[in-house]
């Protein structure tokens, strides 16, 4: 049988939680253990986000975006060691990352036709992935909309002074990143987080049956073993019940 375009024996783990909470690189790791594929959907939410501010689209302008929004070809790598995105063939990795990306993406993705154009995207990658054994896919959404049949869904967690603490760690001396203090980049994080739960067409939100994982106190090596062990029980469930 076949459920949400996968064969039943493929993993397909869906990570979703607010930013800077861990999901790419727990997601990350957590695929590379466990031989199977890599998607980060903030990754194509910022490419097509990129795309609109190259091509001068008023990203305030939901028609504007709506109307443009099947016009960039975006391509996902998923090699979990390698993951790769460009925009109408071009690589759009460090682009992207920028604080211009930043700002826009949340009135970006909140638009239903970006939605719908990314989903599908996502739902193709995920597919694809069978042959490989299946995906960790991360997101607002994977959990709610994207793929409400995965096999374990996870929701992370943290306070939103240890994401702001890690992410501007990150950011220092990535070029176009910008330097901020700790303190702006929480209220930048806040105010990403407020935007993207509040909008109407699947918000960042907890699915019923994900597991809740607050990384505020645990380092990442703890989070992925988590994550691993959780995924090794789901499927022992399967193979006994
Ligand atoms: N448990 C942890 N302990 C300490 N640092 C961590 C932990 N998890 C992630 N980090 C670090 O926090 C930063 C943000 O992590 P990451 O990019 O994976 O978060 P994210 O949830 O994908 O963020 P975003 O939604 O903004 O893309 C990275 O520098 C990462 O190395
Ligand atoms: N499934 C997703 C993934 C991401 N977004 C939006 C909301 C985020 O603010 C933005 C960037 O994501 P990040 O790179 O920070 O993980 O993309 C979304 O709406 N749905």
């Amino acid at each position: 049988m076949e459920t949400a375009g996968r064969p039943q024996d493929a993993v397909v783990v869906a990570i979703d939680g607010p930013s800077g909470t861990g999901k790419s690189s727990t997601s990350r790791a957590v695929a590379t253990k466990l031989g199977l594929r890599f998607l980060d959907t903030g990754a194509q939410y910022r490419a097509m986000t990129w795309w609109m501010l190259t091509n001068e689209v008023d990203v305030d302008d939901a028609a504007a975006v709506a109307l443009a929004s099947d016009k960039p070809v975006l391509v996902s790598g998923t090699d979990p060691l390698n993951p790769t995105i460009t925009v109408d063939g071009v690589d759009a990795s460090g682009p992207i990352r920028t604080q211009e990306v930043t700002a826009a993406v949340s009135a970006v993705s909140a638009v239903p036709e970006v939605r719908a154009r990314l989903v599908e995207l996502q739902r193709t990658a995920c597919a694809e992935s069978a042959a490989a054994g299946g995906i960790v896919v991360e997101g607002r959404d994977i959990g709610t909309t994207v793929l409400p049949d995965a096999t374990l869904k996870v929701y992370l967690t943290a306070s939103a002074q240890a994401r702001a603490a890690r992410r501007s760690g990150e950011l220092k001396g990535v070029p176009g990143a910008g330097q901020m203090s700790v303190e702006a980049t929480r209220e930048a994080l806040v105010r990403r987080d407020a935007a993207d739960s509040g909008r109407k067409t699947s918000p960042l939100a907890k699915a019923d049956d994900a597991i809740e994982v607050d990384t505020t106190e645990l380092s990442l090596e703890q989070v992925i073993e988590a994550i691993v062990t959780l995924v090794d029980e789901k499927l022992k469930e399967r193979t006994t019940g």
